[in-house]
């Protein structure tokens, strides 16, 4: 079964396949370079931005605790020259208070764990003894101190600063303390929340321990953050930034930074599918800007197609019907515009040329007598249709070799096939251009001579006779023939029937005693 037209494999559909091929895999290669370029810049800017953002946040908040820390050693140097004055205490405790609005709340705690004064007063801590881990720690330590994360008395996440008060002869006395709220109303907590980004980036500050300080999500706060790797790199007092996964199973893009004074580190990220989100919009932004291009090239790789195969195409039809009258000037038409094109059709051109030669050839063979050259019965058959078709009278001269067999019989079959030829040889000097002679036996011959009356025709066989009466051949001397005419259109009205009346003349001629013409 033949394949359908849109199947069948030609040079200008595998043109067309092989070019349009390249060109959509050089598309998608250059698509899917662009798309690994652009999600691998992508990644490092996210990575990069978040990294200085952790490091520029970090700083900030040890600048921050360093600050509170100084205003806290300030305050225990002026608490240490009024121990036992109620009223001083309670006045510093408010002045650190509203200084600088660092910490929630003020504490100033002696050295048996009692509050000596509290601010906000509304607290009403003031008296109390307190017997937290976090006042324990103070107290032991004697020295400037952070606290983890932990849940105050009023249900608030806190961590405190503290800070001890000694006389100026060094005798301990207690701490200073300041709370700062991790979830709100704090100055920390708004320098941690109030980030510049507007995407889904967020951070987070964790302890020494790995316990959230300040967490977007306020559950997180105080929970304890696992099997993190930026947790582990930051608690090591690494800064960087690395791509990771995190306990839920959400990659991510985070930028990480100690913060030095505290033990805590910060930590900026976000999630990394929100960081591509974009890209395949740019895609296809770009695919939408190639495109008219891309649709040109194609266009251009049809036309180019369609303009290569054309003369092949062309040169291969014609070849198929090279036996064709018209063929030859068909393939000279071909417009081979490039070298193998024009070599193919000069090559063609040739064989085409050698065929026709070969049918011609073949053709005249298939017409003509081999020994002298004259038509046959066939090539006659052809004249004789022709003159019918086209109604073209003419006159029949038949024509025959007087006593030839004695020719054959004397000097040999050879020397008869010489004569043949000679006096056919006689007949053609004596013929006009369209006068068509033919052997239409052994040795017998026809004469048609078109638009010539039977007077002529009777001109012209007496001019043979008498000319083939005066030539004297080799080894035969002189040699008669007798003729017969008749001319058609006449009666009878057939073609035949005209051959049969010259026939029937030549015989009365002979007849009649041979070397004469007769007419029908
Ligand atoms: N050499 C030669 N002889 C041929 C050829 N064709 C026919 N012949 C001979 O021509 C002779 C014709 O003889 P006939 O038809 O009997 O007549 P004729 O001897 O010519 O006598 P008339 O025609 O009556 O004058 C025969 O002997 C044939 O063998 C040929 O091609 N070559």
């Amino acid at each position: 079964m033949k394949p359908p037209f849109f199947l069948r494999l030609d040079l200008r559909r595998l043109i067309l396949a092989l070019a349009m091929i390249s060109a959509l895999l050089t598309l998608g290669n250059s698509f899917y370079a662009s798309y690994e370029v652009q999600r691998d810049l992508l990644i490092a800017n996210t990575l990069e931005s978040h990294r200085v953002y952790a490091a520029k946040l970090a700083e900030t908040t040890n600048n921050f605790l360093e600050s509170a820390e100084h205003q806290l050693a300030h305050s225990a140097t002026l608490l240490g020259t009024t121990a036992g004055d109620e009223q001083a205490l309670q006045q510093e405790a408010r002045r650190l208070h509203q200084q600088a609005r660092n910490f929630n709340s003020v504490v100033v705690v002696d050295a048996g764990a009692m509050v000596m004064a509290a601010e906000p007063e509304a607290l009403q801590l003031q008296g109390l003894r307190l017997g937290s881990d976090v006042v324990r720690q103070s107290l032991e330590a004697k020295r400037p101190l952070i606290s983890a994360p932990f849940v105050s008395v009023t249900g608030h996440h806190l961590i405190s600063m503290s800070h001890p008060i000694f006389t100026a002869e060094g005798t301990y006395l207690g701490f200073v303390s300041g709370s700062i709220y991790l979830q709100d109303h704090s100055l920390l907590s708004q320098m941690l929340g109030s980030h510049y980004y507007s995407d889904d980036s967020y951070l987070y500050v964790i302890d020494h321990q790995g316990t959230a300080l300040y967490h977007p999500d306020e559950a997180c706060i105080g929970e304890k953050i696992m099997d993190n790797s930026v947790v582990d790199a930051v608690l090591e007092g690494h800064s960087g930034s690395l791509q990771l996964t995190d306990a839920d199973g959400t990659e991510m893009l985070a930028g990480y930074a100690p913060v030095t004074k505290a033990g805590w580190g910060i930590i900026a990220q976000r999630p990394r599918s929100s960081a591509l989100a974009g890209l395949d919009g740019q895609i296809l932004d770009v695919f939408l800007k190639s495109l008219p291009l891309a649709l040109l090239t194609l266009v251009f790789i049809w036309f180019s197609a369609l303009l290569i195969s054309t003369p092949l195409r062309q040169l291969a039809h014609n070849a198929r019907a090279m036996d064709q009258k018209q063929a030859q000037d068909n393939i000279a038409q071909v417009r081979s515009w490039y070298f193998e094109a024009a070599l193919l059709k000069r090559a063609i051109l040739k064989g085409v040329g050698l065929l026709n030669d070969k049918i011609s050839r073949l053709h005249a063979d298939s017409h003509c007598d081999p020994l002298t050259g004259l038509l046959n019965r066939r090539g006659m058959q052809k004249v004789l249709d022709h003159f019918q078709e086209t109604e073209q009278s003419f006159a029949i001269v038949a024509l025959d070799i007087d006593h030839f067999k004695q020719v054959n019989d004397t000097h040999g079959h050879d020397v008869g096939d010489q004569m043949i030829k000679s006096l056919a040889k006689l007949m053609q000097n004596h013929a006009r251009k369209d006068d068509a002679l033919c052997r239409s036996g052994g040795e017998e011959f026809l004469l048609f001579l078109p638009g010539a009356d039977t007077r002529t025709a009777r001109e012209v066989a007496e001019r043979l006779r008498g000319q083939t009466q005066k030539t004297r051949y080799p080894e035969v001397g002189h040699i008669t023939i007798s003729l017969g005419i008749a001319h058609w259109p006449g009666s009878p009205a057939t073609i035949d029937s005209t051959l049969k009346m010259a026939d029937k003349a030549l015989y009365l001629a002979k007849q009649q005693g041979r070397n004469r013409t007769m007419v029908a």
